[in-house]
């Protein structure tokens, strides 16, 4: 059976680096960094992440402030929101929570928050610099899978790595983050033609599909590296793209849903709020 890999206690050692970075801003600066979060609208999980995101800064010592903004704001409104916090030399990282509502052009908001506070790394002066290989503030989901494998002892380079879905915020980072640590990388999505070949041939295997239970045992090699990045409500439960139980079987390692991936997504949050700090005070 595989080894399960504890995304929350992967998520504290995290914690513990980014207490480092804190002191070191502190030191070097004398300053503590700010994270503001605009949340729009009333969605019931969008409400739980941004009330987990605000915690987990107040218990590191990160400062934390949350907007809250009707459903039917604008998109000029919440631009201007966006340039106000643009501005403010106390905000150090800016992240606008998604989904947004449909009549505004996430893409339009997105792009207007300055790169250097962008902390979600969704601009695309950052999705550039990431294609590149050069610094940059990057997609905190698939940051954190690569910092699992790393400090879970995976190896990445010289292995074949696929990753099933090619959205912007998990799939595409993804693939170039593996891709930057030498990984042999496939990128597999709804039109890929006969998709469990290729799952098959992976020895670290990335699912971003966003559909349950989609990754069987029969689309994974034994002693393949399984992540999990779906998140799926399921009636009152919350499940994975990747039937655990049974793959769980054929794999070396694999993530489980809830307690997998999903803490790594705030704790590099936290990560990218120091990073982006030091940016602009470096400059
Ligand atoms: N601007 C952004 N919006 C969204 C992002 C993002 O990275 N930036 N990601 C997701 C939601 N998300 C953070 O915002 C997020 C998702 C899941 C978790 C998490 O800890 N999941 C837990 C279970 C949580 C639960 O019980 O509901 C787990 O998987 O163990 C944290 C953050 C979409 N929006």
């Amino acid at each position: 059976m595989a080894r399960i890999i504890d995304g929350n206690a992967v998520a504290a050692r995290i914690r513990e680096e980014v207490k480092a970075g804190l002191a070191g801003l502190k030191a070097d600066f004398g300053v503590t960094p700010g994270l503001t979060v605009v949340i729009v609208g009333e969605d019931p999980a969008s409400k739980v992440y941004v009330s987990r995101k605000h915690k987990a800064c107040e218990e590191l010592g990160i400062k934390s402030a949350v907007i809250r903004l009707p459903a039917d704001i604008d998109e000029e409104a919440l631009g201007a929101a966006v340039d106000s916090l643009n501005d403010d030399p106390a905000v150090h990282g800016i992240l606008v929570q998604l989904p947004l509502p449909k009549h505004i052009d996430a893409e339009k908001v997105l792009d207007r928050i300055r790169p250097d506070k962008d902390v979600d790394g969704f601009h695309p002066l950052n999705v550039g610099r990431l294609a590149i290989g050069r610094e940059a503030l990057v997609p905190c989901t698939p940051h954190g899978v690569i910092r699992m494998l790393e400090l879970e002892g995976i190896q990445i380079a010289g292995k074949r790595a696929v990753v099933i879905g090619r959205s912007n915020i998990v799939g595409k980072p993804m693939a170039n983050l593996l891709l930057a640590r030498n990984a042999t990388v496939t990128v597999c999505h709804s039109r890929t033609p006969d998709l469990p070949a290729v799952t098959r041939q992976a020895e670290i295997l990335v699912a971003a599909i966003g559909k349950p239970g989609f990754v069987t045992a029969d689309m994974v090699a034994p002693g393949a590296v399984v992540i999990d990045v779906g998140i799926n409500r399921v009636g009152d439960k919350l499940v994975g793209d990747v039937d655990f139980e049974r793959v769980k079987e054929v794999a070396a390692a694999i993530t489980p849903v809830p307690g997998g991936v999903g803490p790594l997504t705030i704790a590099m949050l936290l990560h990218n709020t120091v990073k982006a700090a030091r940016l602009q005070l470096t400059k």
